[in-house]
């Protein structure tokens, strides 16, 4: 915690960063006593660097591609990231896939939002492997990141319905209008101490959550 106890958090993208902009509001309208001492991004030139920049965020860019293998950069990634020292770690459309040294150097204290009803669907194309499948309901899952992808405990899913002519491209956009709820929740939860890791578990208040987290009506 820094002098005026706001929780230091950095937040990692890959592209537009709609998830880093719900989390900035909140930090902007005082609902999260946060910090956001850094936001870093695989990728150059991606909106997400401009909402940091708007809001005098520190930037970085660590481009994977410069790196001889996944080790390396994620070794360069944790450096740029402990320079923050951050309690928290956000995995805000992140879009590569961790080592399990990096994973295990945040255990609990690293969150990722993840577009599907979790455990179906882990990895990419969410949306249309939803459709595809027929069916009736699909969503977003904020977890604990851990080695396994996606695999971590889950700490909070919102669900929405599936309808008949549904695209893509319209089922996300109705998901992620969800996903700029849950996430700033589940940060504020952290930041308020009322969420934590044990085992592969995640607890609110003390009380673990089922597999599915907590459910966002
Ligand atoms: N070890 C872990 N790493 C990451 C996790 C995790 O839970 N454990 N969460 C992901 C986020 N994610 C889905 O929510 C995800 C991100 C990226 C990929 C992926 O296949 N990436 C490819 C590159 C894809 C691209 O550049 O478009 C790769 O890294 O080779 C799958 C799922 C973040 N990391
Ligand atoms: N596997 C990770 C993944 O697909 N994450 C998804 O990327 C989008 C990022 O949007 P944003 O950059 O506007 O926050 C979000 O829908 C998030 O769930």
């Amino acid at each position: 915690m820094n002098s005026t106890n706001l929780m230091s958090v950095v937040v990692l993208i890959s592209g537009s960063g709609s998830n880093l902009q719900a989390i900035i509001d909140g930090m902007q309208s005082g609902q999260l006593p946060i910090q956001i001492s850094a936001v870093i991004s695989n990728k150059a030139d991606v909106k997400g660097l401009e909402r940091a920049a708007n809001a005098s965020i520190p930037t970085h860019v660590i481009n994977h591609k410069e790196f001889s293998s996944r080790e390396a950069f994620d070794r360069e990634l944790m450096a740029t990231i402990d320079q923050h020292k951050p309690q928290l770690v956000v995995l805000a459309g992140f879009m590569r896939i961790l080592t399990e040294e990096f994973t295990n150097h945040y255990l609990g204290r690293m969150i990722n939002i993840h577009p599907s009803l979790l455990p179906k669907y882990q990895g990419l194309h969410t949306h249309q492997r939803a459709i595809d499948a027929g069916d009736s309901h699909h969503g977003a899952s904020v977890h604990f990141v851990t080695a396994e992808l996606d695999g971590g405990p889950v700490i909070v899913q919102a669900k929405v319905a599936i309808d008949d002519q549904e695209t893509a491209d319209t089922l996300a956009a109705k998901v992620l209008k969800f996903e700029h709820q849950i996430f700033p929740q589940t940060v504020q939860w952290f930041a308020e101490h009322r969420l934590t890791m044990e085992g592969n578990q995640a607890l609110l208040d003390g009380k673990p959550l089922d597999k599915t987290g907590f459910q966002w009506n």
